[in-house]
């Protein structure tokens, strides 16, 4: 493959659209959000629409028609004054949407322009904003706005301008702490220092995050305010000159009992509104976080169709190699989601461990590695599943067994070491009956004969004192110790393949140089296979007879670490290199197996 046969990922903008028509797509497909759409869409028609669908004036009284039931002249009856009822009610959704708006908007923009100032640059600001928010919060809202009345008069538009300094607090928080969540991100310090200045990262990376839960947060908001509103004007704290919903239902309380359906009107009205608005905000809330992993999950197996789609490329083997202990074949692994989706994690993996060889499975995080490892030991997460492909240890299709038959296979001739040796123990057992048990159940050995051997093992493994740490708990020795305990049980068993999941990244370098000095003597002397997960092509060159260089969910690029290190050919292995090799070129020949030590030091 080229260079100019990477074909670049859809523009963001273009991914941007696509993402939002199919968001609306899923909010359509809910029946929940449907409703709460269908009801949303009538209510705002029927407020623009109002001189259309009805021809009376919402405020003129007519003596004749006081209380007037439902007939043809008023099709929903007239109120104590003789107005018509669905004229108020049409002409009234306009001031109660509006009034809401109103409030909805003066709080989004307070608490979203504070909260990302804030979130953003912190320090006095911060301070300032999050006692102002703490404030506002501890204020009685209905005691405000009654003294807003009093101070401002009867205006339904003052009222809610003051309701919406008085919510801000709730888009200020929002967006506070997802700004904070983020301002850290490696993506918003890549493009500080790419020069990027600070309003624009705001605009363009930050705002991108909150952008969902505020508009999720304007719609509750919306619904809260249309509630109040309506409590405002119920209680005769608005303005009785415009007709609302409130307003309305003011007036059909004082006549509950001569004309009750004149209350059903608005409240339907006030209620619909609310909760379809709440349900539409909840419903938003959900899709989007199915669609947050979904949607990308499409768009990365889309980009990695196209761009490493091709076959690996497979460096030859040198002549005499070993018999394959495990040859993975097209293995596809992903998750399913709650809309049906399936979020591929790996995209067709082909592998082959020879008996005997170390493998190093090496690639950038996320790429797929340990979905790999773990396939091989059917070890999947929860919802994890392998789609296709055939994982053969040993002659057997793993990806066929059933789990009693993976149970007589794992820990016996398939061991694993994991990255994290401290939470890899259990805290409640001491070190030595964690290493005797799975030996006594595996081998079937006595309890004494397993002690033996972890103590020859744990010596074996560089403990110095294996009867103290026989008996110690885990938390009593350090992180390397706990890893060597850990490699001393991977190989209690026997296995004939060990899988080791960077099993050196969480020690320091010191020991980790001794805990790869330690895998790779072990290895000798038992002929045990590994397969060794890492990012870090030191670990390659130091310990790896064989590589597969992995990208996203494929391997890219396949063969005996001294061809790989020569001659590497994927643009992306070559990357790799450059990124790691000073002056971005190899260090000329590289040695044999005896010298990996040489091939180390040029990796570093
Ligand atoms: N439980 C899960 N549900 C959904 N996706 C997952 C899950 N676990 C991992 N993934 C995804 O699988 C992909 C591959 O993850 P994997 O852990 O194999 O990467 P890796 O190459 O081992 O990276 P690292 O070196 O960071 O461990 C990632 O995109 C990750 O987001």
């Amino acid at each position: 493959m080229t260079e100019s046969a990477i074909v670049p990922l859809p523009d963001a903008a273009a991914e941007g659209s696509a993402a939002r028509a199919h968001l609306m797509r899923r909010l359509l497909r809910n029946g929940t959000g449907l409703a709460a759409i269908i009801v949303l869409v009538l209510v705002v028609l029927g407020a623009i629409f109002a001189p259309l669908l009805t021809h009376a004036d919402p405020n003129k009284a007519d003596l004749n028609s006081l209380l007037a039931p439902i007939g043809p002249g008023h099709p929903l009856g007239a109120d104590a004054a003789g107005r018509d009822v669905l004229a108020r009610l049409l002409y009234g959704t306009r001031f109660s949407l509006a009034g809401a708006l109103l409030a909805t908007a003066i709080a989004a923009f307070i608490g979203v322009v504070a909260g990302l100032i804030a979130g953003y640059y912190q320090r006095w600001f911060e301070s300032i904003a999050s006692w102002a928010a703490s404030l506002l919060m501890a204020l009685p809202a209905i005691v405000i706005l009654l003294a807003a009345r009093a101070v401002l008069g009867p205006s339904m538009w003052m009222s809610m301008a003051v309701f919406g300094v008085l919510l801000s607090p709730a888009f200020y928080r929002l967006v506070y702490t997802a700004v904070v969540g983020v301002r850290n991100e490696l993506y918003v310090d890549a493009a500080r220092v790419a020069g990027v200045g600070d309003a624009s990262i705001i605009g363009r990376h930050i705002l991108a995050v909150v952008r969902a839960p505020i508009i999720i947060q304007a719609a509750m908001v919306m619904g809260i305010s249309i509630a109040i509103e309506a409590g405002l004007d119920f209680l005769g704290l608005g303005d009785s000159s415009i007709p609302t919903w409130g307003n309305m239902l003011n007036d059909a309380f004082s006549k509950m009992y001569q004309a009750p359906v004149l209350l059903i009107w608005p409240s339907a009205a006030i209620a619909l509104t609310s909760v379809a608005l709440v349900l539409f905000a909840n419903t938003l809330r959900d899709e989007l976080e199915r669609a947050g992993s979904g949607g990308r999950a499409k768009v990365q197996s889309t980009a990695t169709g196209t761009v490493f789609g091709e076959p690996a490329i497979v460096h030859a083997d040198e002549p005499g190699s070993a018999a394959p202990i495990l040859a993975v074949h097209d293995l596809v692994v992903g998750y399913d989601r709650p809309g049906g989706e399936f979020k591929q994690v790996v995209n067709g993996v082909s592998l082959t461990v020879r008996r005997g060889e170390v493998h190093g499975l090496i690639g950038e995080s996320g790429s797929g590695k340990t979905q790999t490892a773990w396939s091989i030991l059917r070890l999947l997460p929860e919802g994890g599943r392998i789609a296709a492909g055939t994982i053969v240890f040993d002659g057997v299709d793993l990806s066929t067994q059933s789990e009693k038959q993976l149970c007589r296979i794992r820990g016996r001739r398939i061991s694993y070491i994991p990255q994290e040796p401290m939470s890899n123990l259990d805290p409640s057992f001491t070190i030595g009956s964690q290493l005797v048990e799975p030996m006594v159940v595996a081998l079937g050995i006595s309890r004494a004969e397993a002690k033996r051997r972890a103590l020859s093992l744990l010596a074996r493994v560089g403990i110095p004192s294996p009867e103290r740490t026989f008996s110690s708990y885990p938390h009593e020795v350090s992180g390397g110790m706990a890893q060597r305990v850990l490699i001393a049980g991977a190989v209690s068993c026997e296995p004939d393949l060990v899988i080791a999941d960077e099993p050196t990244t969480a020690l320091d370098v010191t020991v980790q140089a001794e805990i790869l000095d330690l895998l790779r003597g072990l290895q000798r002397d038992l002929g045990v296979s590994i397969l060794i997960v890492t990012h870090n092509f030191g670990v390659v060159a130091d310990l790896c007879d064989r590589v597969s260089v992995m990208r996203e969910g494929r391997i890219v690029e396949s063969g005996p670490v001294r061809e790989l290190f020569r001659d590497p050919r994927h643009p992306y292995t070559r990357s790799l290199f450059d990124a790691i090799l000073e002056d971005g070129a190899a260090r000329g020949a590289l040695a044999h197996s005896s010298d990996r030590h040489t091939v180390k030091e040029g990796a570093r």
